[in-house]
């Protein structure tokens, strides 16, 4: 049976490059043997989310989240809590783009994303649920976390990433830590910090270092707490960032594995961001699951140590096949019907 394809695409992502390009995807789609259509996000709350979970239930086989993080955090919200799973393919059309970084899709592109998807290699990646939302980058909190929706998003769609630089510069002075409780694996935290990320993959708000020893399968997160807030301090740690990832044996920085997380506020309120919007306060409890979604992912240019498996989306090259077959066909029953 021929396989299903959905494309939730938003079409006011970033730069809306996106619709000029649909055609073109839906035919790169078709070929690889996906019989495509294509769904348009609408302002209301959970657009993306309520129609990956009606085609997940409609017996879609694949489906791609077309848009920036936040569509791609709604469309895996629709699908993780169901047994049966769709495959997950990503163009990225957004303005930081976390997730397709760190799958190493083509983020400046929508054609050449879709050339990954149709080529077949897919990862079974680890997700974050957080209470009973799900993320698929990164969850964070304490104060410097909420840089991230002091960024109104027109101003994110023209300037892009500069747009973080310039809101982090103007919010560092005032970022102090707090008090934290920290449980994970295998041990506690208790003390000041100015955050806490919870890591699925190496590339957070568009840093690539943060998480140099990233494994996208291995049912881990990584856990960071930043212990200082100083100013100079930070200016140290960022660098150290820059230079490879040196940052994870300074004495500022905890860097753990941990399958789960239960942060506590202690004396004062404690916001979590989850892949990039706020996600509710805490106390939250942070769940790894394991290898939950396949994702169609640039396989070679990842590094080896990040990924246990790589999987062949099956049914690929039988789909080549059964096309040119179903031509043969055709030109058989022709010829059939000319020499009567
Ligand atoms: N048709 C639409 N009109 C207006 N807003 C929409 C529409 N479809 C989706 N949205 C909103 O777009 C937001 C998600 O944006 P998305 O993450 O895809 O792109 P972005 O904000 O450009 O990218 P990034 O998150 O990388 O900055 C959600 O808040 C959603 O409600």
């Amino acid at each position: 049976m021929q396989k299903r394809c959905r494309i939730i695409y938003n079409p006011t992502s970033g730069r809306e490059a996106l619709k000029n390009d649909l055609v073109e995807i839906l035919n790169i789609l078709e070929r690889a043997g996906y019989e495509t259509s294509a769904f348009a996000t609408t302002p209301e709350p959970n657009s993306a989310q309520n129609e990956a979970k009606r085609a997940a239930q409609a017996g879609f086989n694949l489906i791609i989240a077309a848009g920036g993080d936040g569509t791609i955090n709604e469309v895996v919200n629709g699908i993780a809590p169901l047994k049966h799973r769709p495959k997950l393919g990503i163009i990225p059309a957004g303005t930081t783009n976390d997730y397709a970084r760190a799958l190493k899709i083509p983020r400046e592109s929508p054609i050449e994303a879709a050339k990954v998807i149709a080529n077949g290699k897919t990862v079974k990646m680890d997700i974050g649920r957080a209470n009973d939302k799900y993320f698929v980058n990164i969850a964070a909190g304490g104060l410097l976390s909420e840089l991230t929706y002091a960024v109104p998003s027109e101003f994110k769609t023209l300037f892009g990433y500069l747009a973080y630089l310039v809101k982090g510069a103007e919010l560092l002075p005032r970022v102090k830590p707090i008090n934290m409780h920290l449980e994970y694996d295998d041990g506690v935290y208790d003390g000041k910090a100015s955050m806490f990320f919870l890591a699925l993959t190496n590339s957070v708000g568009g840093f690539e270092q943060i998480v140099p020893d990233a494994s996208l399968d291995d049912g881990k997160f990584t856990l960071i707490v930043v212990k200082t807030s100083n100013l100079l301090e930070m200016m140290r740690l960022i660098t150290m960032v820059l230079n490879g990832g040196k940052h994870i044996n300074d004495a500022n920085i905890l860097y753990v594995k941990t399958s789960k997380l239960v942060a506590k506020p202690v004396d004062e309120k404690m916001m979590i961001n989850i892949d990039g919007e706020y996600g509710g306060d805490a106390p939250m409890k942070f769940k790894n699951l394991k290898r939950h979604i396949e994702i169609f992912a640039n396989t070679q240019a990842i590094p080896k140590r990040a990924i246990t498996e790589v999987k062949e989306d099956e049914g690929m090259d039988e789909a080549k096949k059964n096309f040119v077959d179903g031509v043969q066909e055709l030109d058989e029953s022709d010829n059939i019907k000319l020499d009567k």
